[in-house]
């Protein structure tokens, strides 16, 4: 998909947000496990549910690996059955020398579909670059996480003054630009947003965090939104788990309406729509 698809979609639907479809067999609701395939009827029950409230899903690609071959399976009928006008992430968080980049980019970007798959820019340039040759397709690189591990790393000062995270961003804006690359940045890192945004003023971040890590949704748009809004803010648990009874699809919908009521809201305060 591209930027201007992206941007078409988040005015049309008055949202952006992305459902994580972290879907695990042990927090499915009771009655699922007696179907054939449980994880992809949960999947596709939660998107039917959904799809009217978002503008991506990121299916979590640990949980499906998890389970071997028919893990892939599931994966792959679930991104069959979101609708073509969805951003679909891989969250696979990858990251290898060159040709085993490609190597990614190939499984995720053409055997798969995904519009984009996350990656750690740990091992810099030569594992970046070879997600770039493909048409409409993006690579969303790990910034500043959400996780408290993420203190670890990406908040040291190199010599040259910058925090690693800054010069993550600083950097890859020499490997490609808003049309190709977003940054993960965690919605409980919603202090440093500004410092990110003077950085990269018109990229797309990628957010998660909000809901079951408790960051605050108002915090990222006041630091983080653009003038295009720049921002796709996921919920997994907090939409997905949130009721585990015969009625949990719809519970889902509300949450998700819930939050795409709140984006619009900021979206008109902000002047994107
Ligand atoms: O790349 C990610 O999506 C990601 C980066 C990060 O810094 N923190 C983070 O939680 N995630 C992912 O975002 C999702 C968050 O899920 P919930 O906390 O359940 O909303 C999980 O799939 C995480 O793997």
């Amino acid at each position: 998909m591209t930027r201007e698809d992206l941007i078409a979609e988040i005015k049309t639907k008055k949202s952006f947000l992305c459902v994580g479809l972290d879907s695990d067999l042990k927090r499915l609701p009771k009655h699922l496990l007696k179907t054939e395939n449980p994880i992809l009827e949960f999947n596709k029950q939660i998107i039917e549910a959904t799809k009217d409230y978002c503008v991506a899903y990121k299916p979590n690609i640990a949980f499906y690996e998890s389970m071997g071959p028919e893990g892939w399976r599931v994966l792959e009928e679930t991104i069959q059955y979101i609708p073509s006008n969805k951003f679909i992430i891989a969250d696979a968080k990858r990251g290898d020398i060159g040709n085993t980049s490609k190597m990614y980019a190939k499984t995720f970007f053409e055997t798969y579909n995904f519009d984009a798959i996350t990656v750690a820019p740990y091992m810099g340039e030569d594992s970046v670059t070879p997600y770039f040759g493909f048409d409409s397709k993006w690579v969303i690189l790990l910034a500043a996480t959400s996780n408290s591990g993420g203190l670890d790393f990406q908040y040291k000062s190199l010599t040259n003054g910058k925090m690693l995270f800054e010069e993550v961003l600083e950097k890859s804006k020499e490997w490609g630009d808003s049309r190709n690359i977003m940054y993960v940045v965690g919605a409980t890192r919603a202090d440093i947003l500004q410092k990110v945004r003077a950085i990269v003023p018109d990229n797309f971040l990628l957010v998660p965090g909000v809901g079951a890590q408790g960051g605050s949704l108002r915090k990222v748009v006041e630091n983080g939104m653009n003038s295009a809004c720049g921002l796709l803010v996921n919920s997994s648990r907090g939409i997905i788990y949130a009721d585990d009874s015969e009625r949990f699809a719809e519970v889902a919908g509300e949450k998700a309406k819930e939050l795409q009521q709140e984006m619009e809201n900021y979206l008109k305060e902000y002047s994107v729509i």
